[in-house]
């Protein structure tokens, strides 16, 4: 199956996202966060289009023929190829966010078990520890970071519709778990979008700590 672009997209800009997305999804693989062909990896390529995770790979060893283009609606661009099933939640994510360029969804051990933990209480308060500075905008342990916890479905129009609600509600939003499957986040370049991801692995990481210590 051939990636055919649209006159509008240098082959050399669509070559490079893919290899950015290929890169980070072998890493993320290798630190064990992306089990058994799940999560899934996206870059913004314009205003109208992202390159995105073909469904269903293996996300350990992607090459350039594992990602496709997608619009904005999500729909396949240029290939037969069958984008990520949660792609609605990466478009959904560039539509709010001009400046987001990089999108990352990942189903690691710390994400799975924290969101179940937490489901209940619909999010998690993330309040004095160092690390939360590595998420845009917060200068200092003292901020209060709040990662909501949406209840899982297959469903992606109801997920889309709990973040937009979220966010329509005026709070801010850095990143959201799903109940019982992994977490979702983004930056303004795929570093950005790294450090995120690595930063709130390691902080739910430590609330759970703090449950199994009792503290
Ligand atoms: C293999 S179970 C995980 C999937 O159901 C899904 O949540 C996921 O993250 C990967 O789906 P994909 O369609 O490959 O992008
Ligand atoms: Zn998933």
């Amino acid at each position: 199956m051939s990636q055919q672009l649209p006159d509008s997209i240098p082959p050399g800009l669509f070559a490079a996202r893919a290899e950015a997305i290929a890169d980070a999804a072998r890493e993320l693989a290798l630190a064990g966060w992306t089990p058994a062909t799940s999560s899934n990896f996206s870059m913004r390529i314009d205003a109208e289009h992202a390159a995105i995770t073909i469904s269903g790979r293996d996300k350990g060893k992607l090459g350039r023929d594992d990602i496709m283009l997608v619009d904005m609606q999500g729909h396949a661009v240029g290939t037969d190829a069958r984008p990520s099933a949660e792609t609605a939640l990466h478009t959904q994510i560039y539509r709010r966010w001009p400046g987001a360029q990089a999108v990352l969804h990942t189903h690691s051990r710390t994400q799975s078990v924290a969101s179940r933990l937490f489901a209940r209480d619909g999010l998690i308060r993330l309040e004095g520890w160092e690390l939360q500075k590595a998420i845009a905008g917060h200068t200092t342990h003292e901020s209060v970071l709040e990662i909501p916890v949406f209840p899982n479905t297959q469903h992606m129009p109801e997920l889309v519709a709990r973040v937009d609600a979220w966010l329509d509600a005026g709070k801010p939003l850095a990143a959201y778990l799903i109940d019982g499957h992994g977490i979702y986040t983004w930056g303004r370049d795929m570093a950005e979008a790294r450090r995120h991801l690595e930063a709130l692995e390691f902080l739910l990481g430590c609330e759970l700590d703090l449950r199994r210590l009792n503290a």
